[in-house]
């Protein structure tokens, strides 16, 4: 990811004119394939500096490539600086929106839920078969990970193996459909039980990584799947963008 910061000095009486020019120029941005996000912000203590900020997809892409036209022709001479940068490691959500970990009560409430769950998945008739030699560690195991795909401590990664540990529990498992159906289902079932939050925020930005997940589960049990790595998936309030490979 790239961003790229174009500054300006806009005197007041020309600032209208120039909010109105970006918003038009912009709408290029809104059709451009390497462009994830752009924004115009304004000083709050200087009123005259604006920041454009634009988020690409790769370094090879700037918004001059876009915001051709005539609508920015002239504020060339007010640019103050234009400049490129890279993410480094360091970056974070900030603390205004708590982790789904904290709004699902924590390690203790994912303990009650994945103990609940497996309860029900060892009667179940579709399940089974697939659980029948479960680790007695299994369902803690789950909860901890889960705590740390919802942004909880990384203790599945420093403690359980991390994310190879949990596809080799999966290969050649062969989970079929119907299978997978029913492992969401009853997981809904005891998040019930145990009392979750019911907020639809909450209950759709859950399901949407058991659904993730669990499609993920059936695609790593299938004959020929070899062991592999990958970041630990990180699952937050808002929607994904699709995966292109
Ligand atoms: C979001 C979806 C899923 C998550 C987060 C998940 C997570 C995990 C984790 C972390 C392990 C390894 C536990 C350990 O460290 O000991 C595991 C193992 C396993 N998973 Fe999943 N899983 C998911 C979906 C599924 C589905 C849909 C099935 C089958 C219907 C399944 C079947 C199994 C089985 C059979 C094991 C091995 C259990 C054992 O013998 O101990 N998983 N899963």
């Amino acid at each position: 990811m790239t961003v790229e910061y174009i500054r300006y000095r806009i005197p007041a009486e020309r600032a209208a004119g120039f909010e109105a020019a970006y918003a038009d120029a912009a709408e290029a941005l809104a059709a451009a394939p390497e462009c994830v996000a752009y924004e115009l912000t304004r000083g709050i203590d200087e009123p005259d500096r604006y920041v454009f900020r634009t988020t690409w997809t790769s370094p090879g892409t700037q918004s001059e490539d876009y915001l051709k036209g005539d609508y920015l022709k002239g504020y060339e001479g007010d640019i103050t600086d234009r400049s490129r940068y890279e993410n480094t490691a360091v970056r974070g959500d900030g603390g205004s929106v708590p982790s789904l970990y904290d709004w699902i009560g924590g390690d203790e409430a994912l303990q009650r839920l994945t103990e609940a769950f497996y309860r029900e998945v060892l009667k179940d008739d579709l399940l089974y078969p697939l659980f029948a030699g479960m680790d007695p560690g299994h369902p803690q195991h789950v909860a901890v990970w889960l705590g740390e795909v919802f942004g909880g401590p990384s203790a599945y990664t420093a403690e359980h193996g991390g994310y190879a540990h949990m596809i080799r529990r999966h290969l050649g498992r062969g989970i079929q459909e119907k299978q997978r159906r029913r492992w969401v289902s009853l997981l809904m079932d005891a998040a019930d039980e145990v009392g979750l939050p019911d907020d639809p925020e909450f209950r759709a930005a859950f399901v949407s990584y058991i659904e993730w997940g669990t499609r993920l589960a059936v695609i790593n049990s299938r004959p020929g799947v070899k062991e592999y790595d990958a970041p630990m998936p990180k699952w937050n309030w808002g929607g994904h963008p699709p995966y292109r490979g």
